[in-house]
């Protein structure tokens, strides 16, 4: 179990991102953060593997305590947490299967890692390449897959990682709406299978409700709302997006 102890986020240009916030992140569970642009998803979820410090408050691991009680700890807790980013940050030039190595580079040594990785993490990163329905692209080169495959690689690299918790900062926000129900199915059975607590900022209401064990609503760098999906209502999602809505009425 993860959790927030009131933390608060302010950057150092004075913007306050995250108001005092605590929250609980359940073990195994597949939670999804919702917001405007701006409501401080991105902030929460870094904030998560110390991506970004806290200004104040913890950010805690049930059994092991603050994630920034040493560096070694921190360390640690980055190795057990992997990232999915939107805009995946493969690297081009590579295979789909040392694009995914790469998740494996943690688990090394610096000096370790500067030597081809081991079969067993080869056979490791073809297998994550598997579950994502990838194993016959692994060679080819990452800037020749679809955005949708290229996701899914984004997600077998942080999956190489053999993490407890995955991060996902809207994985699916540049992918059609098709693209992004399977890519989420993907992460979402995955998860499952392996008991790995998910945090996925997501912008569409829809999938939210349909992937969600538990929904975070943030406005303006607080939670709105905590519950389940079915609790989520239209009173909810008006106060959630109220901003959005004004800016957009203002704008028009
Ligand atoms: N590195 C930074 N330095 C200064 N301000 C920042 C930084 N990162 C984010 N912010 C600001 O903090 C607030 C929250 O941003 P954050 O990215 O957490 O929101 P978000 O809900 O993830 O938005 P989006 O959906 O657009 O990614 C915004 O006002 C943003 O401009």
């Amino acid at each position: 179990m993860l959790s927030l102890r009131n933390v608060t986020v302010t950057y150092p240009n004075g913007v306050v991102a995250l108001r005092p916030t605590t929250a609980v992140f359940e073990r195994g569970k597949f939670i999804v953060l919702l917001g405007t642009s701006g409501a401080g998803k991105s902030t929460l979820l870094r904030s998560l593997n110390g991506l970004v410090r806290p200004t104040s408050g913890e950010v805690c691991v049930e059994g092991r305590g603050s994630i920034f009680s040493s560096r070694a700890h921190l360390r640690a807790h980055r190795r057990r947490t992997g990232m999915v980013f939107q805009q995946h940050h493969l690297i081009g030039r590579l295979s789909a299967l040392d694009n995914v190595l790469t998740g494996r580079l943690a688990a090394h040594s610096v000096l370790r890692s500067i030597l081809p990785l081991p079969r067993a993490d080869r056979l490791l990163a073809l297998e994550a390449l598997d579950r994502v329905g990838l194993a016959d692209r692994a060679l080819d080169r990452a800037d020749q897959l679809s955005g949708g495959q290229q996701q899914r690689v984004g997600i077998a690299r942080a999956m190489a990682q053999k993490p407890e918790i995955v991060l996902a900062d809207e994985p699916v926000a540049s992918l059609d709406p098709a693209t992004s129900v399977k890519v989420l199915e993907d992460l979402h059975r995955i998860c499952r299978e392996d008991g790995i607590t998910a945090i996925v900022s997501l912008h569409q209401v829809d999938l939210a409700r349909q992937f969600a064990d538990h929904i975070i609503g943030l406005a303006q760098g607080r939670i709105a709302f905590e519950g389940a999906p079915d609790q989520l209502g239209s009173a909810t999602l008006d106060h959630i997006y109220a901003t959005e809505r004004k800016a957009l009425a203002k704008a028009a």
